[in-house]
């Protein structure tokens, strides 16, 4: 056998080894990855090791691990001699591990594994070691992460969830702190009261369950780390409409998640004059992927608060609940395995997050503005029923929200609301560099109305956080497509639902998402009305809605805007809201978007 050659740090490290189930080859490790050849010709062994990948790229590598001396397998092909093996035979071994989409489902990965051997040790460990360096060399990569498990959600196996992806982080080096909640409310409380101290010892917290978890974390992180002006309350709009302005109200405080603050004023055309004075995020140069460069804790003070947008901090979402339209709407699938490999080789995605305001929680309660937040969506009247009725009977799993549906259209109920919202130009062209419809100009979505959310997705990649700057003034960044040429447009009667998603939020049940075309980070919210109508046609909206391919929003008493904020009063004395899939009490409100707010670990849906 050759010896190994390529000592030196950044050589190509090349010598024979022996590929458990193939035979002897001859290996090769540089910087692009692994690769490997047969050292002679043989038909029959040509043949046979056409079925594996000759060439394994370091971004499809996620580890290499050390084995014992143990037994590596001759070629499966009988007839093969010659340079090969004479029996199974026993050394030291190592395996590469890296993924490979599915044939059948691309957004779907499968794990892989080549075991390699070598009679002596320290050729082994020479290649591992190797592999180590490369991998610790990208900085995408997490080294830590804070993992919370919802044990009871979904099919109550949150605990197996985890269990069935764990070793994939061990292999990977992923540091984990595994935190099994006890309660409702568990995970928004550890994420509220962390330290920025330890929050920065951390790439990220995974949250192993479904969506209401998910926003539970989201909630805990942001409550205290977004500092942001809130959107004008419905009062307020209505208001300045009732008085012939369509335009946003003028010189109104700030509310800072709970706190008055007198520092800035929101000034008529939406925007913060703070944010002005401090500095003009659209004029630098967008934060490339290889810029979020972690901060270090020894600098790490009281003046550099952790804030969001975030330039390196990630959330990762292990499907394990009962809807998971996060998980399928960013990465295409709903499968752990999946979520787990992007979450390990550092994948990154800017997720849209709504700011929801609620100013009273019913008719009778005294105005007391509260913040929440949402990653997918937020819906009243239908949807806010449902989760209402479904939460009665969480003991069926998943099945609930199928008997809840259909009790709640059974009950035929539409409901008495005002909502307003802001109408922003739909001929706005999104800059594309990598796209292929691009002229050069940009994409016009009017020209492409229904350009579908995807790896590379030319709308989405134009939303990197901006850099994270030491003060708590610069950290707002408000979608930036309040602008001169947005309205204030109100509508007014009774409603069967009033719904906002934020991403496409594909489902099982909704194979295409409640709307097709909304992407990840395109700052928008798609305000889907639905006008009380016979309940013929809303059922057939709803299997429209069912069905793939089918259009569920092509239905005159369906109406579709894309705004950026929206506002909304119930007539009734109740109301009640579905905010990510979880309940949500609230007679008025006003929302509004975040472009890119968060990352997440995503490569976006393979479709
Ligand atoms: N240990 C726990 N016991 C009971 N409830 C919990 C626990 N941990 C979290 N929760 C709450 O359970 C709610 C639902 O969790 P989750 O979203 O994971 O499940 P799901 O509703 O089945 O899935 P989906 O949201 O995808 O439909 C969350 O709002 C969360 O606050």
């Amino acid at each position: 056998m050759n010896p190994v050659s390529g000592h030196g740090e950044g050589e190509a490290l090349s010598c024979n080894l022996f590929f458990d189930r193939v035979g002897e080859v001859s290996a090769t490790l540089n910087s692009d990855g692994f690769s490997w050849k047969l050292p002679e010709s043989n038909n029959e062994l040509v043949k046979l090791s056409s079925k594996f990948q000759k060439e394994i790229t370091f971004p499809e590598i996620y580890a290499a691990e050390l084995m014992n001396w143990g037994l590596i397998h001759n070629s499966m092909l009988p007839s093969a001699g010659g340079f090969l093996l004479g029996s199974n035979s026993e050394m030291f071994r190592f395996v590469v591990h890296w993924y490979k989409k599915s044939k059948t489902k691309p957004s779907l990965w499968v794990q892989m594994a080549y075991t390699f051997g070598h009679k002596d040790l320290g050729t082994c460990e020479t290649w591992v070691n190797r592999i180590h360096c490369y991998l610790n060399s990208d900085i995408q990569r997490p080294k830590g992460l804070l993992v919370f498990v919802h044990p009871t959600s979904g099919k109550r196996n949150g605990c197996r969830t985890w269990e069935s992806v764990a070793s994939i982080f061990g292999r990977a080096r992923v540091r984990t702190r595994l935190i099994v909640t006890q309660r409702a409310g568990h995970a928004f409380d550890v994420m509220k009261s962390i330290s920025d101290r330890e929050l920065i010892s951390y790439d990220g917290v995974v949250a192993v369950g479904g969506d209401g978890f998910f926003n539970e974390i989201l909630n805990g992180l942001l409550s205290s780390r977004h500092k942001a002006p809130y959107p004008p309350s419905p009062a307020e709009v209505l208001h300045s409409l009732d008085n012939g302005s369509n335009r946003c109200p003028v010189k109104r405080e700030f509310f800072i998640n709970g706190h008055t603050g007198d520092y800035a004023y929101v000034s008529e055309d939406h925007t913060p004059d703070h944010a002005l004075l401090h500095h003009n995020e659209d004029s630098d140069p967008l934060l490339h992927s290889s810029d979020a460069i972690r901060p270090n804790s020894v600098d790490f003070d009281r003046d550099n608060m952790f804030s969001f947008p975030n330039p390196w901090f990630r959330f990762g979402i292990i499907p394990s609940g009962s809807t998971d339209a996060i998980v399928i709407s960013t990465t295409g699938t709903r499968d752990p395995i999946t979520s787990a490999l992007q979450i390990v080789l550092g994948k990154r995605k800017c997720l849209d997050i709504a700011q929801v305001v609620r100013w009273k929680a019913s008719a009778s309660s005294k105005e007391e503005p509260s913040v929440h937040y949402a990653a997918s969506f937020a819906g009243y009247g239908f949807y806010g029923d449902v989760v209402k009725e479904s939460e009665k009977c969480r003991w069926m799993g998943p099945a609930r929200y199928d008997y809840a549906g259909t009790k709640v259209f059974m009950k035929n109920r539409s409901y008495q609301a005002e909502v307003a919202f802001l109408d922003v130009q739909e001929s706005r062209v999104f800059p594309g560099p990598n796209c292929i419809q691009d002229s050069g100009e940009g994409i016009n979505l009017s020209k492409n109305p229904k350009l579908i959310c995807q790896v590379n997705c030319p709308i989405c990649i134009d939303a990197r956080p901006p850099p994270q700057v030491p003060s708590i003034h610069s950290s707002f960044k408000l979608s930036s497509h309040h602008g001169e040429n947005s309205r204030w447009l109100r509508s007014k009667g009774r409603f069967i639902s009033v719904g906002a998603a934020i991403i496409s939020c594909r489902n099982e049940r909704a194979p295409d998402g409640v709307v097709v075309d909304a992407h990840l980070a395109d700052g928008f919210l798609h305000l889907i009305l639905i006008k009380d109508c016979p309940r013929p046609l809303y059922l057939w909206h709803l299997i429209h809605l069912a069905r793939k391919g089918a259009d569920p929003l092509d239905f005159d008493f369906v109406e579709h805007h894309k705004t950026t904020a929206f506002t909304f009063i119930s007539s009734g004395e109740e109301s009640v809201w579905n905010l990510d899939g979880e309940l949500f009490q609230a007679h008025q409100l006003s929302a509004q978007v975040f472009r890119g707010l968060i990352s997440l670990f995503a490569s976006g849906p393979d479709v």
